[in-house]
């Protein structure tokens, strides 16, 4: 647990205890390097394809994902429990060392058990106890982060059942039901719920859990000034914007590109607590919230769908749905509620082509509406998703036409920020599908957009650019991440040049003129679509 740090945790002035500047930092800088959290658990599906030690996930899509991952990397099984995986006899060897020699018996018990992440983490943290992996003081910081069990135990009902029942199963799977009481292992996994981070990759697919107890002091902001971002084990806390010496450190808990109501709802349930964030002040009045035009200008074949659909679903009295008081408003807190449904569902679709025809769904409803602007959620969210399934089925051209629409006008209004880390990661994406399909004159479409005066590959120098342009703010010089979108620009360079490097200038010269005149044309791509 090394960490690189300029933060400290005090008491703050929003909540508890936060996470604070040790220096200025300007906008695009590392602030809190952990080399790896204490805890790192795989969800159940990435235990097969994502080596336990180093989180290389080694079957992301080719396009994107995986351009960073080394070419062929496989993961194998751990011959004594048969369940978690390595990427190397190096990463083995460590893992074995840190933990998993006291752990690997009772993970063999876990085969074929869909025992949830927060589960196994909760064994974790009480095993590493119990062995004495963890150091007082550690040990110490980790009582101290808020559990939020006293509030889980008032909201009862089946949620509290739930945690009990998960919390039971950890102390018992751990064994180590003679070193802890019930109560404690139960509080422990009330702690894990709600001071996890999401464990992504570079490209922030997200593969599992991950806690520590320094991390873990950072409160939440809808506006943060920092971003976690994960290179393998290694986490770091990187400046959106400019902080001063001694400012609090502000990381989102949530997408907080969501209206009002559903991000307060949200951190609600999960974390107990309604945000005064300078955004939330402003109440549900912002982008985020704004709809095309007032509820009683609703379509009527739409107030007729929202009478329909009113019988048989709560979408109109679910807080996060809430819209405004009135016939009218409840209405469009449906139609809202609707479209939310068909992307929840989406992501919980592991086919992409059923998550596809979810999506088309839900966009088509976003669109036929007419209440949402193309920047608000979750069409926009929609559209993104759309564009990855669409890469995973190969249907290359409509990926592309709808990573031009989200590269125009979604981006550039959700990460102002040019070095945003998640916009950097769509146009790294957007970056690899148009090299790809430079490469495909026969794919589906490319002939159209040649026929159109569209130079694939001038598009995806300029995406390329500018990824390059922003990624050690956004990422980090040395991340890999960082190297491999610079290997990836010097095998494009070398590709242009037949590999005389002294070739270079006179192959770039005029390439500022050319991008700005395709941009035009890329821009266009995106009308060629209906949603
Ligand atoms: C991961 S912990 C953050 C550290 C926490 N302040 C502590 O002292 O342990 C998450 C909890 O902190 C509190 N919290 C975080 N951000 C907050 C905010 N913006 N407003 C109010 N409470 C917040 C909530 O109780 C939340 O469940």
């Amino acid at each position: 647990m090394a960490h690189q740090n300029h933060a400290y945790i005090d008491k703050s002035p929003i909540a508890g205890n936060g996470l604070f500047a040790g220096k200025a930092v300007p906008a695009g800088e590392s602030i809190l390097s952990i080399s790896r959290p204490l805890i790192g658990t795989l969800n159940v599906v990435h235990l097969p394809d994502t080596c336990a030690n180093c989180f290389t996930w080694t079957t992301g899509s080719l396009i994107g994902s995986r351009t960073y991952v080394p070419d062929g990397l496989t993961v194998k099984k751990c011959a004594g429990c048969q369940l978690v995986r390595y990427c190397s006899k190096k990463c083995q060897k460590e893992s074995w060392k840190r933990f998993h020699k006291d752990e690997c018996e009772l993970t063999r018990s876990m085969i074929g058990k869909d025992i949830p992440t927060a589960v196994r983490a909760t064994m974790q943290i009480l095993i590493m106890r119990a062995k004495g992996l963890i150091n007082d003081e550690t040990w110490s910081s980790i009582l101290r982060l808020e559990s939020h069990v006293d509030d889980m135990r008032a909201t009862g009902g089946d949620r509290w059942a739930e945690i009990q029942l998960m919390a039971q199963g950890a102390w018992s799977f751990s064994g180590t039901r003679l070193t802890f009481t019930r109560d404690f292992a139960t509080e422990m996994f009330a702690r894990i719920l709600t001071n996890c981070l999401t464990l992504v990759t570079p490209t922030f697919d997200p593969i599992g859990i991950c806690l520590d107890p320094l991390a873990a002091c950072a409160n939440h902001s809808c506006d943060p000034n920092a971003v976690v971002v994960m290179d393998g084990p290694e986490m770091s806390f990187r400046s959106l914007k400019s902080i001063k010496k001694d400012e609090e450190i502000f990381i989102s808990y949530i997408d907080v590109t969501n209206p009002h109501a559903r991000r307060q709802h949200e951190l609600k349930q999960r974390w107990y607590f309604s945000c005064t964030c300078s955004k939330c002040q402003k109440g549900p009045n912002l982008r985020e919230d704004l709809f095309n035009f007032a509820p009683n200008k609703l379509d009527r074949k739409f107030c007729e769908t929202a009478d329909m659909v009113m019988k048989t679903t709560s979408f109109a009295d679910d807080p996060a749905n809430w819209v405004g008081a009135g016939p009218d408003a409840r209405r469009v807190a449906i139609i809202q509620g609707m479209a939310f449904d068909q992307y929840e569902t989406s992501q919980a679709r592991s086919d992409p082509k059923e998550a596809i025809a979810r999506l088309e769904d839900g966009m088509r409803l976003c669109f036929q509406s007419k209440l949402w602007p193309i920047h608000r959620q979750p069409y926009a969210s929609m559209r993104h998703d759309l564009f990855v399934n669409m890469i995973s089925v190969g249907n290359y051209f409509i990926a592309f036409a709808q990573g031009a629409k989200t590269y125009f006008h979604i981006d550039p209004i959700l990460f102002p920020q040019p070095h945003h880390p998640v916009r950097v990661v769509h146009n790294w994406t957007l970056a690899m599908l148009t090299l790809y399909l430079a490469s495909e004159p026969d794919a589906p479409g490319v002939k159209d957009m040649v026929d159109q005066g569209i130079d694939l590959g001038v598009i995806m120098y300029g995406l390329l650019y500018e990824v390059i342009s922003n990624v050690s703010q956004s990422h980090g010089q040395s991340s890999s991440f960082g190297m491999a979108v610079r290997r990836k620009m010097e095998e494009v360079s070398a590709d242009m040049t037949g590999g005389n490097r002294a070739a270079l200038p006179a192959a770039l010269r005029g390439m500022q003129d050319r991008i700005k005149d395709q941009w035009k044309l890329f821009e266009q791509v995106g009308t060629w679509i209906q949603y």
